[in-house]
């Protein structure tokens, strides 16, 4: 597929997939941080980074919250077009301002370096692609940390977002791991 067919196509499975996000939103009661938070349990004290919930996300910070009493919790920071996102520290109720895309980040950041994402996303697949909303920012940010040392992706989203199939290309990042209110997914 040349470059702009791939774009469209990735196009078309985003619109699709938010479709469906925004329906399972509307009907959410909450068990998909349940899950996670199980899931973390595992890995207390690892510096981690959660994010600030935009537009029908599902929403992490009941987690993000829960395992912040047993390590750093971090939410990413866009630092420009093309570059790498930057992760800073987050406490519960902790002052934050609204960044790029309406995303919150904290009024005084104060960066470190996650071990586990937890990394929101527009449409996944059960072999661990993602679709996010097409910046580049997440596949940039785990290309870095992977180059760096060991990083575990988990992909969090309602199962309505799973697709058969995705458009990919050279530059995106698998997930490790998959989160929903239903199911931890593990590709194989
Ligand atoms: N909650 C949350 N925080 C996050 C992210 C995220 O996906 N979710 N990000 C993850 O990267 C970064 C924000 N990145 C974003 C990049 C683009 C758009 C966006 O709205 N894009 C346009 C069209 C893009 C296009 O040309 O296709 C849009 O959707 O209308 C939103 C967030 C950092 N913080
Ligand atoms: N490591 C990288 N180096 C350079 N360009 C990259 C890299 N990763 C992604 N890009 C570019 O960023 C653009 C957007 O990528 P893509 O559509 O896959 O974003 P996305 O995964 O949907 O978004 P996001 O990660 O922000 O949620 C593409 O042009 C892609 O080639």
């Amino acid at each position: 597929m040349n470059v702009d067919a791939l774009a469209d196509a990735k196009q078309v499975a985003r619109r699709e997939a938010l479709a469906r996000r925004k329906a399972a939103h509307s009907t959410d009661r909450g068990a998909g941080a349940g899950r996670l938070s199980e899931l973390l349990a595992g890995h207390r004290g690892v510096p981690l980074s959660g994010y600030m919930p935009i537009r029908s996300e599902i929403d992490p910070r009941p987690a993000m919250a829960e395992a912040s009493a047993y390590g750093p919790v971090a939410i990413p920071v866009i630092e420009g077009p093309g570059l790498p996102l930057h992760f800073a520290l987050w406490e519960p109720e902790m002052p934050l301002v609204e960044g790029p895309f309406g995303a919150c980040i904290p009024a005084e950041p104060q960066y470190v370096t996650p071990e586990i994402l937890i990394v929101p996303l527009v449409a996944f697949t059960r072999a661990g692609a993602r679709l996010g909303y097409g910046g580049g920012f997440y596949d940039r940010t785990l290309a870095k940390l992977r180059g760096e040392g060991a990083v575990l992706a988990i992909g969090f989203a309602y199962a309505a977002q799973e697709a058969e199939a995705l458009p990919h290309d050279p530059n995106d990042q698998p997930l490790d791991l998959i989160v929903t209110e239903t199911e931890v997914i593990s590709p194989a």
